[in-house]
C-alpha cells in the first residue's frame, strides 16, 4: 500500500513567455533596453520574454571572420593554419548587462551557429561562440538558455555531428552551477527551404554560418523519421548523465505528429513549448485559435505536474493571421468548438484588430477553460512521479496518520463490504454451521489497523441479517488501544479486540481456554504489487485458525509488469546515487510511485471499432500507419499468483523444512532452511515494442480476487444484498468482487480506488532498443525464511533479415536482498 498524499490540486497556472526578435527596446542604454523589453511583454500579459544574448553586429562581425577565413588561399582540410581565434565579447557585442531584471528573462544562445557541423571551422567557431555567450550570460546572473538544438538549415537534425553538440551542452553546463540549458528540437524533423526553428530564433537563416559550408562539407543525408528528433535528444542527456540541468523546448508542429511520438515526448523532462505563429490557424470570427489535436496535445503538457512553459514566438512571418486566405481557408471548414464560440460571445476575445496580443488571450482561454482532473490525479497531486520506499506493515508499526490516509479510499471498504456479504450468503446457502459455539459464523479481520474493515464486516452482517462473532486481530500495539476503544464506543462489544501478530494466534477462544475456527478471514495485507507486504507469509501463518469450509477474503491475488521509459524516475535515481555513499542500494530498490511522466513500450494494437479512422502519421517514414490512442493497449503481463488457503500438503512440507530434519531437506537455495520456499516465484514475460525506445524499468499493478462466489448470478437473483448501499448492479451481480491496480481493468474491477499506487522495479543502466523488438523480463520473488525480495533483469532481442533474432544485450541482476521486507 503506498502512502497516498493529502493535499488537493493545485490551480493549473500557464506561465506564457513572449519571443519576439523585433522588439529589443529603443533606450540607448543596455538595461533600460532589457527593462523596456521585460515591460513591454508584461503590459501584454506575458509572465516573461526572451532575449538574445548576442546581438546581429556580432552576428555579422563571426560570419565575416569564416567568410574571410573560407576565402583565403590558406583554407584547406589538409591545411595545418589554425582556426581564428574569436575574440572576447566587447559591449556592443551584448545587450545584456547584469541586472535585477536578468531573473524574468530566458536567453537565447545564437542559432546562427552550429555546433554540430561537419566543418571543422564552422564547429569551432561555433563552439568558441556558445563558450563566450554561456560564460558572459552566466555571468549576467542569467539562470535560464534556450539553446538551439543540434539542427541544420534545412530543419533535419544533424546526426553526425550529435557527440560534438552534446559535448558542447555538457561543458556549458559546468560553467555555473545554476545554468539551466533548454535544447530547442522539433516533435520530428521537418525538411524545409527555410526553417521556422531558424529564422524564429535567429532572426534568418540565411546569415547561417552552415550555409557558407554546406558546399565544401555537405552533410550525409540521413533517413530521418519521427523518433530522430527524440533519438537525438536521448542522446544528449545521455551524454550529458540525466543532468537535471538540461530540459527540451519542444516547437508545437502545424501538423500533429503520430501518438507514439507524442507520448514519448510527454514522457520527457519538456520544459518550454514554443509555439510559432504558424501553429495557430484562423477560425471563422478570424481568431487565432488551436486545432482539435493541437488542443489536446496541449492540455497534456499542460496537465503534467512539471509544466512547461509556452513560448509565443511572435518573431516568426510564417503565421496563421499574416496570411489569411491560406490558413482562414484552411480553417474554414473548422467550425469553432462550443466553448470557443461561448468565450468569443462574452468577449473573452478581443477583435484580432484590437488584440495586440490574440494568441495569448486564446491561450488564456484555454488555461481557464481547462479545470478537470481526474480523481486520482487530484488524490495524487505533489505525489506524482515521486518515489517512496514500499511500506512494511509487518516490521514497522504504522501511524495512525497514515491510517487515516488508507481510510479515505471510497471504493476499497465498500468491496470488501460486499465481498463479506457475498461470503455470508453463500454460507448460509451451503448449510455450513457457524463455528462459534452458539452457532454464529465467526468473522475475523487479520490486521485491523484502526478497524474499518471490522466496521464494514459489521455492516455487511447486519445487511445480510444474521448474527456474528466478530474478532479484530491486531500486533501493532498502538493500533490496538484504539481497536479497544472502538469496541466499546463503536461496536458495542460485539468484537473481541486481540493483540497479536497473526500468525501465532491460536484462533477464537471460550472462555475455558479451548479455541474454536474462523470461518471468514478477512485481511488486507496487500503491497502496490500485491505480495510485496508479505500478504502470502502472513496468511500461510493464520490459515491454522480457518474453520474447515473457512473462507478467505481476498482468495487471490496476480502481479502484473510492463516495461516503461521514465526518464524522469531514472534522473532522480541518478541524481540520489550521485549523492550517495551506497549508490549501489538506489537501483536495487522497488519503489512506490504515482508514475505521471512515463511512456509504455509494449503495446499491442486493438481491432478497430467502425467509424474510427487511423492518424496517419504524415512525417514517420518508418511507419504508413499509426493507431489512434485508443486503439492501443498497453501490453502488461501477469507475473505470478497466491491464492488463500493454500493445500495443507504445502503447509505440512514447509512444517518439515522448519524442524531442520533430514526429510527436510537441504535448506532454501538462497538460505535459510526452506519452509517459505513455496512462496518463492519465478516468470519470463516476453513483451514486443513496436517502435524504438529505452527502457529505464518496468512498472508493477496487481488485481486481487476479494471473494468469488460458488453461485451463479441465476441463483442469486432476487436474493441480493439489501444493505446500506444503494448500488444496484452488484446486488445482482455474479458474486465477484474484485479490485485492480492493473490500467487495463483498473476500471471496470475497483475505478476511482486510490488506494494503492504502482510500484516500480528501475533498471541502474537503460536498456535502448530499436523498433520491432522484443523486451523479455526475468522475475523471482526470492527468500530466506528471514526476509523477501525480488531479482530482475531485462533481455532485449530484435529480429533482422529473415527471422533471425539476434539478442541485443541484457542488464545486471538488479535485487532488492538488501532492502528486502522483513518476515
Ligand atoms: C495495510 S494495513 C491495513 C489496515 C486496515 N485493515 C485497513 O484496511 O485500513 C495492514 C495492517 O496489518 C497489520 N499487520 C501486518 N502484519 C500483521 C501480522 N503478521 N499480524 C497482525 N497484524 C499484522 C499491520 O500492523 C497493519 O495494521
Amino acid at each position: 500500500m503506498a502512502t497516498p498524499p493529502q493535499t488537493e490540486a493545485p490551480a493549473a497556472m500557464w506561465y506564457i513567455g513572449l519571443h519576439d526578435t523585433h522588439h529589443g527596446g529603443n533606450s540607448s542604454h543596455q538595461d533600460d533596453k532589457l527593462a523596456e523589453a521585460s515591460t513591454h511583454a508584461n503590459d501584454l500579459g506575458y509572465n516573461m520574454n526572451t532575449f538574445p544574448i548576442t546581438t546581429a553586429r556580432f552576428r555579422s562581425h563571426i560570419q565575416e571572420i569564416v567568410d574571410t577565413h573560407y576565402h583565403t588561399e590558406k583554407y584547406s582540410l589538409e591545411s595545418t593554419e589554425p582556426n581564428p581565434i574569436v575574440a572576447a565579447l566587447t559591449p556592443e557585442d551584448s545587450i545584456l548587462v547584469p541586472s535585477a531584471n536578468t531573473s524574468q528573462l530566458l536567453a537565447v544562445s545564437s542559432s546562427w551557429i552550429d555546433l554540430a557541423s561537419a566543418d571543422p571551422l564552422v564547429a569551432d567557431i561555433s563552439r568558441q561562440v556558445f563558450g563566450l555567450e554561456i560564460a558572459y550570460a552566466s555571468f549576467c546572473g542569467i539562470s535560464q538558455v534556450l539553446t538551439p538544438g543540434p539542427l541544420l538549415p534545412d530543419g533535419t537534425i544533424s546526426m553526425s555531428g550529435l557527440s560534438q553538440y552534446a559535448r558542447a551542452i555538457y561543458e556549458a553546463l559546468s560553467v555555473s552551477a545554476y545554468l539551466h540549458i533548454h535544447v530547442v528540437l522539433p516533435f520530428s524533423p521537418v525538411k524545409s527551404s527555410g526553417s521556422t526553428l531558424f529564422s524564429s530564433l535567429a532572426g534568418s537563416s540565411d546569415v547561417h554560418l552552415s550555409r557558407s559550408a554546406a558546399q565544401r562539407h555537405p552533410e550525409s543525408v540521413e533517413k530521418q523519421g519521427s523518433f530522430t528528433a527524440w533519438e537525438a535528444w536521448e542522446f544528449i542527456r545521455t551524454f550529458c548523465k540525466y543532468s537535471p540541468r538540461i530540459s527540451v523546448a519542444l516547437v508545437v508542429p502545424k501538423s500533429i505528429p503520430s501518438f507514439s511520438i507524442q507520448a514519448r515526448w510527454v514522457a520527457e523532462p519538456v520544459s518550454t513549448l514554443i509555439m510559432p505563429k504558424s501553429s495557430f490557424i484562423l477560425n471563422k470570427h478570424k481568431q487565432p485559435v488551436l486545432q482539435k489535436p493541437q488542443q489536446t496535445l496541449l492540455t497534456r503538457f499542460m496537465r503534467l505536474r512539471h509544466t512547461p512553459w509556452i513560448l509565443l514566438d511572435e518573431s516568426s512571418n510564417v503565421s496563421g493571421n499574416n496570411s489569411p486566405n491560406s490558413s482562414y481557408s484552411s480553417a474554414s471548414n473548422l467550425e469553432p468548438t462550443p466553448a470557443e464560440a461561448a468565450a468569443s460571445n462574452a468577449g473573452l476575445f478581443h477583435s484580432i484588430s484590437s488584440d495586440p496580443a490574440p494568441r495569448l488571450s486564446y491561450l488564456r482561454v484555454l488555461q481557464r477553460r481547462d479545470t478537470f482532473r481526474p480523481p486520482m490525479d487530484v488524490f495524487g497531486a505533489g505525489y506524482q512521479d515521486v518515489l517512496q520506499m514500499p511500506l512494511q506493515p509487518l516490521a514497522d508499526n504504522l501511524e495512525s496518520v497514515t491510517y487515516e490516509v488508507f481510510e479515505k479510499d471510497p471504493i476499497k471498504y465498500e468491496w470488501y463490504e460486499r465481498a463479506v456479504a457475498f461470503a455470508l450468503h453463500d454460507w448460509i446457502d451451503a448449510k455450513h454451521p457457524g463455528s462459534c459455539p452458539d452457532g454464529r459464523i465467526v468473522i475475523a479481520v487479520a490486521g485491523s489497523g484502526r478497524g474499518p474493515l471490522v466496521s464494514r464486516a459489521i455492516a455487511a452482517a447486519k445487511a445480510v441479517g444474521i448474527p456474528v462473532d466478530v474478532w479484530a486481530v491486531e500486533k501493532n500495539p498502538n493500533a490496538y488501544v484504539l481497536l479497544q476503544r472502538y469496541a466499546r464506543e463503536r461496536w458495542n462489544n460485539q468484537v473481541t479486540v486481540v493483540k497479536s501478530d497473526m500468525r501465532s494466534w491460536k484462533g477464537p477462544q471460550h472462555p475455558d481456554g479451548t479455541s474454536y475456527g474462523v470461518d471468514i478471514l478477512v485481511s488486507e495485507l496487500l503491497g502496490s504489487f500485491g505480495d510485496n507486504e508479505l500478504s502470502p507469509e502472513c496468511l500461510d501463518g493464520v490459515q491454522h485458525v480457518l474453520s474447515k469450509n473457512g473462507i478467505s477474503i481476498p482468495s487471490s491475488y496476480t502481479a502484473f509488469l510492463t516495461p516503461i521509459a521514465s526518464p524522469r524516475l531514472h534522473a532522480d535515481l541518478v541524481s540520489k546515487a550521485r549523492g550517495s555513499s551506497d549508490a549501489k542500494t538506489i537501483f536495487n530498490v522497488p519503489y512506490v510511485v504515482m508514475l505521471h511522466q512515463y511512456d509504455f513500450l509494449s503495446w499491442n494494437t486493438r481491432a478497430q471499432q467502425p467509424g474510427q479512422q487511423n492518424i496517419q502519421a504524415q512525417e514517420d517514414t518508418t511507419t504508413t500507419t499509426e493507431p489512434a490512442l485508443s486503439l492501443k493497449t498497453p501490453t502488461i503481463l501477469p507475473t505470478w499468483s497466491f491464492n488463500h488457503p493454500i493445500p495443507p500438503s504445502i503447509l505440512s512440507q514447509s512444517a518439515l523444512r522448519r524442524s531442520g530434519s533430514a526429510q527436510g531437506g537441504g535448506g532454501g537455495p538462497t538460505g535459510g532452511d526452506g519452509a517459505n520456499v513455496h512462496n518463492n516465484r519465478f516468470c519470463r514475460l516476453v513483451f514486443p515494442c513496436p517502435k524504438r525506445g529505452v527502457c529505464h524499468g518496468f512498472a508493477g499493478y496487481f488485481e486481487t480476487t476479494l471473494f468469488k462466489s460458488e453461485k451463479s448470478a441465476e441463483d442469486r437473483y432476487g436474493d441480493g444484498y439489501t444493505g446500506d448501499s444503494d448500488d444496484e448492479e452488484w446486488e445482482e451481480g455474479d458474486g465477484l468482487v474484485e479490485l485492480s491496480t492493473n490500467p487495463l481493468t483498473m476500471d471496470r474491477m475497483s475505478k476511482d480506488m486510490i488506494s494503492w499506487f504502482p510500484i516500480y522495479f528501475p533498471l541502474r543502466d537503460p536498456v535502448t532498443f530499436p523498433d520491432h523488438s522484443e523486451l523479455v523480463i526475468s522475475m523471482w520473488r526470492q527468500t530466506d525464511d528471514r526476509k523477501v525480495w525480488y531479482e530482475w533483469l531485462v533481455e532485449s532481442f530484435t529480429t533482422v533479415g529473415e527471422g533471425n533474432v539476434v539478442r541485443l544485450g541484457a542488464t545486471e541482476l538488479h535485487s532488492s536482498k538488501e532492502s528486502g521486507c522483513l518476515m
